[in-house]
């Protein structure tokens, strides 16, 4: 049993170490605080050990005390990484109340390895309800979630045991197949759960660098190249127009480099940001906006009717104007030019006709848009 118990802990120690050097651990990231639930696990099964054979009542808590904190830095993980509050009160509060109450209770061997246990389990079942429920569809989830489950019930299951029938509750290191049973589950928890949040990190890697590929860091919009994939599919690349009401609308903020040269680069950038943040809340979420290049932007206006596309041009150019006299005390304004695609036109045709219509407004003295016949 003892070689049992120590091939887990082993076991545990050594999946930690492959984390540290396999994957490299940024401070705060959920794999993180999943290396430190497996060095708990390691930690509070030694102590147990070493407390069949001195201090056995200090050494026996501080081993419950250690396993308790494992479990509550599983459910840090789990939080972690579905992105959820972290209930950093009673992450704490539990274990330290647990060894409390371990120490208090200990001459009563029964009553102490009973609130341990109970106390365990509903901690890793807390982990594994956090895990089961939320976004479907997610692999890992159920993976980690289900292995805690099983070892939650199993944890209670000895709670239960010990306290409504303590005269055959076995001694954790008698080799008696509740014990065996218990120690294979938890060791398959911890290597499926190992497995599960290094797929969750693969998870989060992939979308982060899918955001940074599609996204444009200052502003937040699309990039150009995800704008320009987006936009072509929407318009069905031109192979007959997939919504014939669109209109392309090309906009360029005015005297930019005036902005750079008199209040320094920082205030440029500010009101890039001011822009981006402008085209998202007045248009509506299923027009396409992208960042074009410097201080231009491009916007692909779904199903957008004569009336509606006229209210739309002047809240936008009311609204820039607005937030930058609002966040940095003066206007900025924006040129325009707007086209109404036309039923089998590439995408890059229709560009080029609305940064025509940019440039008339550009040279008929900015702060206007210009449109080609059809928009209004
Ligand atoms: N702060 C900042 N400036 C940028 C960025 N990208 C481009 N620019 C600047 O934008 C300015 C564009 O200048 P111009 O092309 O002359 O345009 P403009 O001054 O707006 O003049 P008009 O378009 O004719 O009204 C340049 O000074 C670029 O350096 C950026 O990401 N941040």
């Amino acid at each position: 049993m003892i070689t049992l118990l120590m091939a887990v802990l082993v076991n545990a120690l050594l999946m930690s170490l492959a984390l540290v050097v396999g994957v490299g651990i940024r401070a705060r990231s959920g794999l993180q605080a999943w290396q430190f639930m497996l060095l708990g696990q390691a930690a509070g099964f030694t102590l147990l050990i070493a407390a069949t054979l001195v201090l056995p009542r200090l050494l026996a808590t501080l081993g419950v005390t250690a396993l308790s904190a494992s479990a509550s830095a599983m459910v840090l993980t789990a939080c972690r990484f579905l992105s959820l509050p972290v209930p950093r009160r009673w992450l704490v509060a539990v274990p330290l109340l647990l060894g409390v109450a371990h120490f208090a209770a200990l001459p009563d061997q029964v009553l102490a390895t009973g609130v341990a246990n109970l106390t365990i389990g509903a901690q890793v079942l807390w982990g594994s309800w956090l895990l089961l429920q939320g976004a479907a569809g997610v692999r890992w989830r159920w993976l980690c979630g289900v292995a805690a489950a099983a070892n939650g019930v199993m944890t209670l299951a000895r709670a239960v045991l010990v306290l409504g029938w303590p005269a055959v509750y076995p001694n954790f290191i008698t080799p008696h197949p509740l014990n065996l049973t218990s120690l294979l589950l938890l060791n398959a928890s911890l290597v499926l759960g190992t497995m599960g949040f290094l797929l969750a990190h693969r998870d989060a890697a992939e979308q982060a660098l899918v955001r940074l590929a599609s996204l444009d860091t200052l502003t937040g919009l699309l990039n150009r190249r995800e704008w320009m994939g987006r936009a072509g599919r929407a318009l069905g690349s031109g192979a007959g127009t997939a919504d014939p009401g669109a209109v392309l609308l090309m906009l360029d903020l005015d005297h930019f480099k005036r902005v750079n040269d008199e209040h320094g680069h920082p205030v440029g950038d500010e009101v890039l940001r001011l822009t981006g943040e402008t085209l998202r809340t007045v248009l509506r979420a299923s027009d396409l906006v992208g960042r074009y290049g410097g201080e231009e932007f491009c916007v692909l206006l779904r199903q957008c009717e004569p009336a509606a596309f006229e209210r739309l041009d002047a809240r936008l150019h009311e609204a820039l104007a607005g937030r930058c006299r609002e966040v940095l005390g003066f206007d900025v304004n924006f040129s325009a030019g707007a086209v109404r695609v036309q039923a089998g036109e590439t995408l890059a045709a229709a560009i080029a006709r609305a940064d025509d219509q940019l440039y008339r407004a550009k040279h008929a003295g900015r702060a206007r848009t210009c449109c080609a016949d059809g928009v209004l």
